[in-house]
């Protein structure tokens, strides 16, 4: 399998992905970091891919997206943006709207 059909799979298998660097747990970077503190807030479950494990995963997600930086989040499959855009929408609130919407579950929020 090419590291594009592995990209390719991973985010389509999962319902929300986190290329990143670190792990969930322990996040190498303070960019990724950010987007691991806020999936916590919201309680929201996510597979954390990560890219300094490998530099052909981190060279490949970039060319995924045609994105240049790291870390990328993807939801249902699609791609979101970077730490910036995720920190913007969850600030506005639009990330929980947008997780509501494709039936993830957010703490403190009703499922539709
Ligand atoms: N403004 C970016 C911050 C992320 C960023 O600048 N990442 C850099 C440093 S961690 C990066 O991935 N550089 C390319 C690389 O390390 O391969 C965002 O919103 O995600
Ligand atoms: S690893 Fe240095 S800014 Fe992300």
């Amino acid at each position: 399998m090419s590291i594009q059909d592995f990209i390719d799979s991973q985010v389509k298998s999962n319902d929300v992905v986190v290329f990143m660097k670190g792990t969930p747990q322990f996040p190498m970077c303070g960019f990724s970091g950010q987007v691991a503190q806020i999936f916590t807030l919201l309680g929201t479950d996510y597979k954390g891919i990560n890219v300094l494990d490998s530099d052909e995963m981190r060279q490949g997600i970039k060319a995924y997206t045609n994105w240049p930086t790291i870390p990328q989040i993807f939801v249902k499959g699609e791609f979101v943006g970077g730490c910036d855009i995720v920190r913007e929408m969850y600030q506005s609130g639009e990330l929980q709207t947008l997780l509501e919407e494709k039936g993830i579950p957010v703490m403190g929020r009703a499922s539709a």
